[in-house]
């Protein structure tokens, strides 16, 4: 079964960790974005704020009266500089106790206009598909990317905890989108 906060019709992929889900909190909308070409994958160094010094798509909160599309587009512009034609890819519910859930929509595009620019907040760099810089991604990625790389939707949650500045997995569950 999957965990509260995800759909019943849920293929499970894989899951892992210990211990109870987190309760469940008020969620706020967010946005990710990956641009794939060739056998490349663009991600972004994260130079501030929360995930600071992780790789990651580009992306952040979704604003009143925006749509998550909007939201991710623009984000795209703000972090790297260029646009693209976004496909939703999938959704992650990021948890972490005493903090409102972090729903976050996945996009992909597998093209891009305008020329790759860094932010104040991202340092964009191609990565080889074969060779993603897990180690120093945010730790539930690895268990979600596989799908994310060979297009099939998915959502996932993944619970974290929190000691300082540090965010330690406790269990995630990501199951394929069998609407898809
Ligand atoms: N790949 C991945 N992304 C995550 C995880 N958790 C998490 O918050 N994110 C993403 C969602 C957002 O894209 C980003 C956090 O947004 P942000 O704090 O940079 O938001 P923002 O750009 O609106 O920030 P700001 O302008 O207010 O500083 O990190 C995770 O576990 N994996």
């Amino acid at each position: 079964m999957p965990p509260p906060g995800l759909s019943d019709d849920l293929q499970k992929f894989n899951a892992g960790g210990s211990g109870d889900w987190f309760p469940v909190a008020e969620i706020r909308y967010y946005t990710n974005v990956f641009i794939m070409y060739e056998d490349k994958i663009l991600l972004g160094y994260k130079k501030r704020g929360l995930g600071i010094h992780k790789y990651n798509g580009f992306g952040g909160k979704v604003e009143p009266d925006e749509s998550t599309l909007d939201a991710a587009l623009r984000e795209l512009k703000e972090e790297a500089g260029i646009t693209a034609p976004l496909i939703h890819a999938g959704t992650l519910l990021f948890v972490v106790p005493g903090q409102k859930w972090a729903h976050i929509d996945i996009f992909r595009a597998d093209e891009y206009t305008g020329t790759i620019t860094e932010s104040d907040e991202m340092r964009p760099e191609w990565f080889e598909k074969t060779n993603i810089p897990f180690d120093n991604m945010w730790d539930s990625d690895r268990h979600w990317f596989p799908l994310l790389l060979s297009n099939q939707r998915f959502s996932a949650r993944a619970d974290f905890d929190r000691e300082g500045e540090k965010y330690i997995q406790k269990k995630w569950w990501i199951g394929i989108d069998s609407k898809t």
